[in-house]
């Protein structure tokens, strides 16, 4: 990987690596009438533009099955900004520019016509279903790219190993590995990011994040989103490849693998490989160390809602889980015995979306102190930001009594929203960001052992309703 050395004079990418020869000018959108592409994608471009106005010329070319005219494709390009709250310098400068290009982008003829419309190398953003930019990856054989082309890849990549694996050969001989970008945008997010800041920019914690400290390690994402209209996807997928098999193993990863010496793509990625190649389910049993559950009608907020399975869209047949819990060991010297708790859900009550690290007792506590030890946890809350510290201290009413205080701060939201960030590692043509094709399969292989212990019906689904915190007796 060509990432970790610079020249002098060369010009740094964003993430602090040299920017490649050819920085790419041109943005091709498959499936830009898509709602990741309009609600997501083009606000966090904009955001971008607006952050970098000098470094970024771009040319925004946005494809997809709608039949488009120009005006209609600028409606959808401005309203998408506008919402993104983009400022109307760059909307203009995008509008200038753009097209928009009705294409079946499982086709070699229409995707050849994408890859020529800018004058240099393309980014192609496959902002497509899972199964259509498989397809469309294989029609690219057929069609010659320029050098320095990239593709970026949205997750779910693949439906288990085996179909990552074949995904990753097909884009092998397609572009170098340092030219795809399989997205993780919470990768982006700035409290991810902070990990790094927080784990190796501090002297306190790195002494204490190991087994010796460390009795337990959560991450959880519960969201009081329900499926909001993304049954088409949401209910083949469930939340175990939604959210754990991606975005919670790339955090944990983060939390757990050993110090870098730099932030290069090539430093952090492979630190994080290490860490999942040595994950795996608690106990060696994916039955045992797992848990599923549905939500039924409840109330949100004062919004009534109906039984996931009786969502438009959704197959009850699927039996698709909205709230799922996996426990991990990494097998290593660092953390042997250490449970990693990953968890999210849907149409949970509270939200709760944070990395949560909980410290052993103390070997002695002072004989004369009185009261209880809570653990001390650290908590890295994802959005909105904050880091948190529980610790005990002396009470105020008794001076040799143990009392608890939680030392807080919120975090800035970040320069850029997750997307922008991801967006703008891939024009610079910097992977820091992109989750590399082993670990991809790694992550994979982690849940595909709990996937088949659920097809096989070794693990109950249980039943929340909507707006609880889940099922009784899980832990929180
Ligand atoms: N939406 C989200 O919040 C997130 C989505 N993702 C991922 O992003 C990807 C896209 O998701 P999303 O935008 O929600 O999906 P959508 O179904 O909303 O959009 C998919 C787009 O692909 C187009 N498309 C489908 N087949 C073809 C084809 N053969 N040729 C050209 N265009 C085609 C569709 O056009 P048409 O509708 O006209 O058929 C549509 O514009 C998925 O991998 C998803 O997992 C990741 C994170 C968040
Ligand atoms: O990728 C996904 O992420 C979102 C949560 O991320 P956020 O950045 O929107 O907070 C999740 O709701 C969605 O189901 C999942 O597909």
């Amino acid at each position: 990987m060509s990432i970790s050395s610079a020249t002098p004079d060369q010009a740094m990418s964003v993430h602090g690596a040299p920017l490649p020869d050819t920085p790419i000018r041109t943005l091709v959108l498959l499936g830009a009438s898509g709602d990741l592409a309009h609600r997501l994608l083009m606000p966090a471009l904009g955001k971008l533009l607006d952050a970098e106005p000098q470094r970024r010329d771009l040319v925004l070319v946005g494809a997809g099955a709608e039949d488009w005219d120009a005006a209609a494709w600028h409606d959808r390009l401005e309203d998408s900004l506008t919402k993104g709250d983009v400022s109307r310098e760059t909307i203009d400068a995008l509008l200038a520019t753009t097209s928009y290009q009705r294409a079946d982008v499982t086709k070699a003829d229409d995707l050849r016509r994408l890859v020529q419309a800018g004058e240099a190398a393309p980014a192609l953003y496959f902002a497509l279903p899972p199964a259509v930019t498989a397809k469309a990856c294989d029609a690219l054989v057929d069609v010659e790219l320029p050098e320095g082309t990239v593709l970026v890849l949205e997750k779910p990549f693949g439906t288990d190993e085996a179909s990552a694996k074949a995904l990753n050969a097909r884009l092998a001989g397609l572009v170098p590995e340092d030219r795809t970008f399989r997205v993780d945008h919470f990768l982006g997010r700035a409290t991810v990011l902070n990990l790094l800041g927080v784990r190796f920019a501090n002297r306190i914690f790195e002494p204490v994040w190991n087994a010796g400290h460390v009795a337990s390690v959560d991450i959880v994402f519960d969201e009081p989103l329900t499926l909001e209209g993304r049954a088409g996807y949401y209910d083949k997928a469930g939340a175990l490849v939604d959210m754990i098999q991606s975005h919670l193993l790339q955090v944990m990863a983060l939390v757990a693998m050993d110090p870098v010496g730099s932030v290069s793509a090539f430093d952090l990625r492979e630190s994080k490989a290490e860490v999942l190649r040595a994950t795996r389910v608690w106990g060696g049993d994916a039955a045992l160390a797992s848990r599923r559950a549905r939500y039924s009608a409840g109330s949100i907020g004062g919004r009534e809602v109906p039984d996931y399975v009786h969502e438009p869209g959704v197959d009850p047949a699927r039996n698709t889980e909205t709230l799922a819990e996996v426990t991990l060991e990494i097998d290593n010297w660092r953390w042997a015995g250490v449970p990693f708790r990953l968890r999210s859900g849907k149409s949970v009550g509270t939200q709760r979306k944070e990395v949560v690290v909980t410290f052993k007792p103390v070997p002695h506590l002072p004989t004369g102190l009185t009261g209880t030890c809570e653990p001390d946890r650290l908590r890295l809350v994802m959005g909105p930001d904050a880091i948190a510290l529980d610790l005990n201290v002396n009470g105020e009413d008794d001076p040799m009594g143990i009392d608890h205080v939680t030392l807080d701060t919120e975090l800035s939201p970040g320069r850029l929203p997750a997307y922008g960030e991801v967006l703008a590692g891939v024009l610079d043509g910097d992977p820091l960001l992109a989750v590399r094709g082993d670990t991809a399969v790694e992550c994979w292989r982690i849940v595909d052992s709990v996937l088949k212990a659920w097809a096989a019906d070794e693990t109950p689904m249980e039943t929340y309703a909507a707006g609880t915190q889940g099922p009784e007796g899980w832990p929180v």
